[in-house]
This record gives C-alpha cells, sequence and structure tokens, in this order.
C-alpha cells in the first residue's frame, strides 16, 4: 500500500502540498481527484521520489521509494507520457528500461501485447500518436509486474475505444489484488472506474471515501417529474405543501423527494406523468460542490453571477423558512433557468 503522513511541500511562497495523511490500499481502483493547482501531481511525484518533501513522509509497502530494492518491481507509474527517446522503437525504449532494471526481455513483448502496441513495436515513438504514446507509457508502468501502479491523467488523449480499454485494465489490476491509485478530471470515467476516492483542494486533504458514499454525501438526491398537465401538477404539489422548481425543461424537481409518494399523490389526482425519476446527482456535480471553495483559477463570465428572478424554491408553508437551496450556486453558475412553484 502507500501510506502518506503529514506530507508537505512547498514550492517558495505556494504550498503545494498540505499535511496530507492517507493510505492507498490494494484491491480496488482508488481516484485521486481536485481543482486544476489542488497538488495531486505534485502528491504523486512525491510519492516516486521524484519531489522531495518539505515535511512529512510518503512510503511504499512501508519504505521511503528512494530505499526500494527493485523500484520497477514494486511501482510503476505513468506521469508524463511523452518521456521516452522518440527516436528509439517502441520496442528498444521497454528494452532499455527492461534491462537497466534487470528485467527479462519476455516482458517487453508481453506488455506490447496488453497494450496493443504489438503490431507498431518496431516503429519509432516520435511517430506515435498520442493515444499510442499513452499506451507506450502504460507499458512502460507495467513493465516490472508491480503491485503498485500510478497513473496520473492516463485517460489524456485516447479515443471512446481506448478509454474503455485503460478503465478495463485498471480494474483488473486491482482485482488482482495490486494498488491503482489515479488522477483524472474526467469524472464520468472517474464515477465507472474507481471505487474508492481521495480528493483534496489547495493541497489539502478534503475527502478519503469510497465513492458511493462520495456522492452521497456531498449532493442530494431529487426527483423529476413532468406531465402534459403542468399547471394541475404545479398545484397538487403546492397544495400537498411539496417544494419543487420547474427545470429549463420544463420538468418539476423535488429534492430529497421520494419517488413512490410523490406518484401516488399524482395518480390521486388523475394526473398523467410522462417522467417519474428518482435521480442521484452525478460524481461531477458532488465533486464541485465538495471544492467550490478550493478552486485555484476561477472564469469569469456573465453566466457567474446569479441571474435576478424569482424565488428559486418555494418557501415551506409550515415554517415560512426558506428550505436549504443545494446546488443552487451550482445552477446559478451554469445559468440553469429554474423558476419557483
Ligand atoms: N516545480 C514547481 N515550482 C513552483 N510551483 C510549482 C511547481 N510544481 C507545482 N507547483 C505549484 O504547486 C501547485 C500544485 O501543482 P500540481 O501540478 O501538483 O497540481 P495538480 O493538482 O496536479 O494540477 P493539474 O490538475 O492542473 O495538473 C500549483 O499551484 C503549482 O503552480
Amino acid at each position: 500500500m502507500i501510506e502518506l503522513e503529514e506530507l508537505t511541500k512547498r514550492f517558495g511562497d505556494t504550498l503545494a502540498v498540505d499535511r496530507l495523511t492517507f493510505v492507498v490500499r490494494p484491491g480496488v481502483v482508488t481516484g485521486f481527484l481536485g481543482p486544476n493547482g489542488a497538488g495531486k501531481s505534485t502528491t504523486m511525484r512525491m510519492m516516486l521520489g521524484l519531489d522531495r518533501p518539505t515535511s512529512g513522509d510518503v512510503r511504499i509497502d512501508g519504505r521511503p521509494y528512494a530505499e526500494l530494492r527493485d523500484p520497477l518491481k514494486s511501482v510503476g507509474a505513468l506521469l508524463d507520457a511523452r518521456s521516452w527517446h522518440g527516436g528509439r522503437s517502441a520496442y528498444n525504449h521497454l528494452l532499455c528500461l527492461a534491462q537497466s532494471n534487470g528485467l527479462p526481455r519476455q516482458r517487453v513483448a508481453e506488455v506490447l501485447e496488453t497494450v496493443g502496441l504489438g503490431a507498431v513495436a518496431a516503429k519509432r515513438a516520435k511517430g506515435f500518436s498520442l493515444g499510442m504514446g499513452q499506451r507506450l507509457g502504460i507499458a512502460s508502468a507495467l513493465l516490472g509486474d508491480p503491485r503498485i501502479l500510478l497513473f496520473d491523467e492516463p485517460v489524456n488523449g485516447l479515443d471512446p475505444e481506448g478509454i474503455h480499454w485503460i478503465r478495463h485494465l485498471m480494474q483488473k489490476l486491482a482485482a488482482e489484488g495490486r494498488t491503482v491509485f489515479v488522477s483524472s478530471h474526467l469524472m464520468s470515467e472517474m464515477a465507472l472506474t474507481a471505487e474508492h476516492l481521495i480528493v483534496i483542494g489547495q493541497g489539502r486533504l478534503l475527502a478519503d471515501t469510497s465513492m458511493a458514499a462520495f456522492i452521497a454525501g456531498n449532493s442530494r438526491s431529487f426527483v423529476q417529474l413532468r406531465s402534459p398537465d403542468h399547471e394541475r401538477l404545479r398545484e397538487v404539489l403546492r397544495d400537498a405543501g411539496v417544494t419543487a422548481v420547474v427545470t429549463a425543461d420544463g420538468s418539476f424537481r423535488v429534492d430529497a423527494g421520494d419517488p413512490a409518494k410523490l406518484g401516488e399523490l399524482a395518480a390521486e389526482h388523475r394526473i398523467v406523468l410522462h417522467e417519474l425519476t428518482g435521480r442521484q446527482a452525478s460524481l461531477e456535480e458532488a465533486f464541485m460542490q465538495l471544492t467550490a471553495g478550493s478552486v485555484e483559477y476561477h472564469a469569469h463570465d456573465a453566466g457567474a453571477e446569479p441571474p435576478p428572478g424569482p424565488e428559486v424554491f418555494a418557501p415551506d408553508p409550515a415554517t415560512g423558512r426558506r428550505p436549504p437551496a443545494w446546488g443552487e450556486d451550482w445552477r446559478r453558475r451554469r445559468g440553469n433557468d429554474t423558476e419557483g412553484v
């Protein structure tokens, strides 16, 4: 496993990594998320002994990277996919790595087949596409058959087939009992790949939890209803004291609602529904909710200002109080029109 304890890195005035403590365990894919500049690459570089911590430490199977006897057999990493000599063929690049690390020559052909580069093994790497370069980087990481794998943005530049392939490769490696730690900005892909998540913002740990718990804990479920009898449904919801918003596509959204109860309410009033969907917010929404305060670079555009207009949420008829407006800021930033019921 990989263990970090109070790991800290300062570059001049910039505190890139701030007392990070967490453990990356074997057997599952662990996703590493954070906004741009959060400190992900710096953390991974320190795991591999490429950056020296200002304080704290990081251990690979109980030792600092520098003390590993056969580093390539312990940890494989893809940090910068283009870190190879372009004049060499894919085969020769891997052969050099194998020979300098005491690995058997036959591993070269094996990993080339694993990553699907067998047919272009003799071609010079400088002619490789971005996706082929990523595959060659992954082949280098797998060369020593390591128990621990680190991938920094591995799907960068890959086409859908390549993305699908790497997702299954990472899950297979984890299922073999390896430790797989992967960063990516592609939230939809991360949601499909990782079981556990480490989230950082401005160098600090924001979450260390399972994917399911992260989404459930940082977002709210909601129910979406749509009816051809829009006005009647609006009245029924209002009379029942249900707080709802009308979304840009004309459906009603009830935060933390119960689909069964709302369906029964509509049936009681003989209202036809064209949609009744219980939804869980996505990883992207949960991520944006959690990291909203720790984004280093904000885009400033007209849509960033909350639009004037009607109340988004109806007040609770019993208390007259406005309910908590989860995601309101986010919806406003996105310019997603909503109207009160
Ligand atoms: N060698 C360096 N010298 C000075 N500052 C650095 C150096 N490397 C990183 N930083 C700074 O440290 C912070 C963290 O950078 P890092 O690249 O680790 O973030 P990241 O989460 O990987 O970002 P991204 O998602 O954009 O790749 C940033 O503010 C960055 O500018």
